[in-house]
C-alpha cells in the first residue's frame, strides 16, 4: 500500500492523561489493571482516557452508543453543506466518490442537484468534507475508542430525500460492521454528526442499546414492496422485543456508536432533505486494519496530520 493509499490520520492530540487509580481499569487489549481497585471495572468497549466521565464511559459499556451534544459548530456544518452542494452540482468533480440516489427515482434522468443525490461515499479526497474527520473534537472522543493511531476507513454523508411514500428512505436496521471485515471491533467507531434538527419526522437514527454485546447477525435484503436502496442490508432475525430508541439530535450533536450496535433509520416524512455526516474509524495497523490483511473498505487517499 503506497503513502497515497495508506490513508492515515494520526490525532492532532497529544497523550492522554493518567486517570486516578480509582477509574484505572482492566481492558482485554492492554490488561492493564489496577493494583488499588478494590473493586476493578472491567471496561471492554472503552479505552482508558480523561475524556469520558466514568458515567458516560459505563453508558457507553453498557448501550453501545454515547451522544454528545453540540460537538459541531454551525460554521463547520454549513461548509460541509456548501460543498455538499458544490459536489451535487457537479462543480466539484472527485475520482473515487460514490454518488448514490434513492431507488425511487434512480432510473429518472434528472439534473444534478442535492435534491438526486441520497449519499455521497468516500469523500476522503476532499480537503473541505475531509475536515470533519479531522476536527480535534471529533477525534477527541474517537480516541477514547480506537486508541491513538486513527483511520477514518470509510466516510459518508447522507442527504435522506423526503420519502415518494415508497418507504424507500428508510435505512433498514443493520450493524455496520457487516460491511467492513475488520476488527477488533471494539476498536472500531462510528461517528454520526446531525447537519441538522434530526427527529422521527425526518427519519432519526434508531438504536437497540446493548446489541453491541452481541455477534454479527446475518443481513440481506428486507422485502419491502417499495424497493430497497442498493447495499442497504438489513437484519433478518433480531429480536422484535428489543426496546428501540430514537435519538433525537440537534444540529451538531453526534453520536459515537459500536460496529456491532444495530441500529437504522425511518423514513423522511418532511420535504427537507436530512443529512448527516459520518466517518467510521478505526485504529492503524500495519496495511490498514489493525487486524485483518485485507484492505478496509474506502480506505484511501488520506494525509497523516502533523503528529
Ligand atoms: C456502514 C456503511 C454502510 C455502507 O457503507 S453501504 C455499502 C457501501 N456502499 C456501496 O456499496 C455503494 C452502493 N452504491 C453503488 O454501488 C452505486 O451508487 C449504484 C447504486 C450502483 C449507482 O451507481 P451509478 O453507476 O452511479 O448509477 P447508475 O445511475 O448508472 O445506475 C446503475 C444501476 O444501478 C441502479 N441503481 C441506482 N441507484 C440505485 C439504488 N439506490 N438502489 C438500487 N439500484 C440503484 C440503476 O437503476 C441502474 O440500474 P440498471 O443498470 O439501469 O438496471
Ligand atoms: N418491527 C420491525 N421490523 C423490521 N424493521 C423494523 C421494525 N420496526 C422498525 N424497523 C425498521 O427500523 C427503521 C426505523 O424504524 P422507524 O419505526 O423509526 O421508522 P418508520 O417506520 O419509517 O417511521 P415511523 O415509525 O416513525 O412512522 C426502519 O428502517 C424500519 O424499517
Ligand atoms: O443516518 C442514517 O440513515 C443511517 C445510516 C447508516 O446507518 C449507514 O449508512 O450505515
Ligand atoms: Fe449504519
Ligand atoms: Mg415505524
Amino acid at each position: 500500500m503506497d503513502a497515497r493509499a495508506a490513508a492515515r490520520l494520526r490525532t492532532v492530540l497529544g497523550h492522554l492523561g493518567r486517570l486516578e487509580p480509582r477509574d484505572v481499569v482492566a481492558h482485554p487489549t492492554s490488561g492493564t489493571v489496577s493494583p488499588t481497585s478494590f473493586h476493578p471495572q472491567q471496561f471492554q468497549f472503552t479505552l482508558d482516557n480523561s475524556i469520558l466521565s466514568l458515567e458516560q464511559r459505563q453508558f457507553y459499556e453498557e448501550n453501545g452508543y454515547l451522544v454528545i451534544k453540540n460537538l459541531v459548530s454551525d460554521e463547520d456544518i454549513q461548509r460541509f453543506r456548501d460543498e455538499f452542494g458544490k459536489i451535487c452540482r457537479k462543480e466539484v468533480k472527485l475520482d473515487r466518490l460514490v454518488i448514490m440516489k434513492d431507488v425511487s427515482i434512480s432510473k429518472l434522468q434528472l439534473a444534478p442537484s442535492e435534491k438526486v443525490v441520497t449519499k455521497i461515499q468516500d469523500f476522503q479526497e476532499d480537503p473541505e468534507l475531509f475536515r470533519y474527520c479531522t476536527l480535534p473534537q471529533i477525534l477527541k472522543y474517537v480516541e477514547c475508542f480506537t486508541g491513538p493511531n486513527i483511520m477514518a476507513m470509510h466516510t459518508m454523508l447522507i442527504n435522506k430525500p423526503p420519502d415518494t411514500g415508497k418507504k424507500t428512505s428508510r435505512h433498514p436496521l443493520h450493524q455496520d460492521l457487516h460491511y467492513f471485515p475488520c476488527g477488533p471491533s471494539n476498536l472500531i467507531v462510528c461517528a454520526w454528526t446531525a447537519m441538522e434538527h434530526i427527529d422521527r419526522n425526518n427519519g432519526c437514527l434508531v438504536v437497540l442499546p446493548g446489541t453491541h454485546k452481541g455477534s454479527l447477525k446475518p443481513h440481506d435484503y428486507p422485502k419491502w414492496e417499495g424497493g430497497v436502496n442498493k447495499m442497504y442490508h438489513g437484519i433478518q432475525d433480531y429480536d422484535e422485543n428489543s426496546a428501540r430508541v430514537h435519538l433525537v439530535m440537534e444540529k451538531g450533536d453526534t453520536v459515537f456508536f459500536h460496529p456491532l450496535l444495530i441500529h437504522g433509520s425511518g423514513r423522511n416524512k418532511t420535504q427537507g432533505f436530512r443529512k448527516v455526516g459520518i466517518p467510521i474509524a478505526a485504529p492503524i495497523g500495519k496495511d490498514g486494519c489493525v487486524s485483518c490483511s485485507a484492505t478496509p473498505y474506502g480506505y484511501d487517499g488520506l494525509k497523516p496530520k502533523n503528529p
